[in-house]
């Protein structure tokens, strides 16, 4: 299962730098991961969703200030109670790949932070199951 895709694209500003002047890996995990959230919420049509796993790591290229990002994501596996992404970061201008994730797996919880079933089993590209 690979589409649709969810593109989102963050601009490296200089509160989001190392002390190489590049742009900080946690700044750049902190976007995957909350964008990814976001993803995975329109995905199950609930808020209450909590990140479970991330794949390995790896920092392919740098970012620098004022390089405009592109984080696109898929929707590889929904589960009972999980959905699993893909993740794969990018220089929009020139194509290079920054950072590809190859998955991070998101759990549907109760409001006691108990797994629960979600029910779905189809990607959507919209935002609609927010408002079922
Ligand atoms: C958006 C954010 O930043 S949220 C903040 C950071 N995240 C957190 O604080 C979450 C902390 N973790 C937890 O509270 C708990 O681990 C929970 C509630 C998420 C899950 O509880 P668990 O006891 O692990 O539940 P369980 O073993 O049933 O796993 C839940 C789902 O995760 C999947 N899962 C668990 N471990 C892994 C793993 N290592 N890799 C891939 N999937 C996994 C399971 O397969 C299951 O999916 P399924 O129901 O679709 O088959």
């Amino acid at each position: 299962m690979t589409e649709p895709r969810h593109i989102v694209r963050k601009w490296v500003k200089p509160e989001d730098l190392n002390q190489h002047g590049a742009l900080f890996g946690g700044r750049l995990l902190q976007w995957v991961d909350e964008e990814g959230a976001i993803v995975a919420v329109t995905q199950l049509g609930t808020t209450d969703v909590v990140t479970r796993h991330m794949s390995a790591v790896g920092f392919v290229s740098r970012a620098d200030r004022g390089d405009l990002l592109e984080l696109e994501y898929g929707v590889r596996r929904f589960g009972r109670t999980s959905v699993t992404l893909s993740c794969r970061v990018e220089n929009a201008v020139t194509g290079e790949e920054v950072l590809t994730l190859e998955s991070i797996v998101y759990v549907s919880v109760d409001p006691d932070g108990t797994p629960v079933a979600h029910g779905r089993t189809v990607a959507t590209g919209g935002t609609e199951r927010l408002r079922e």
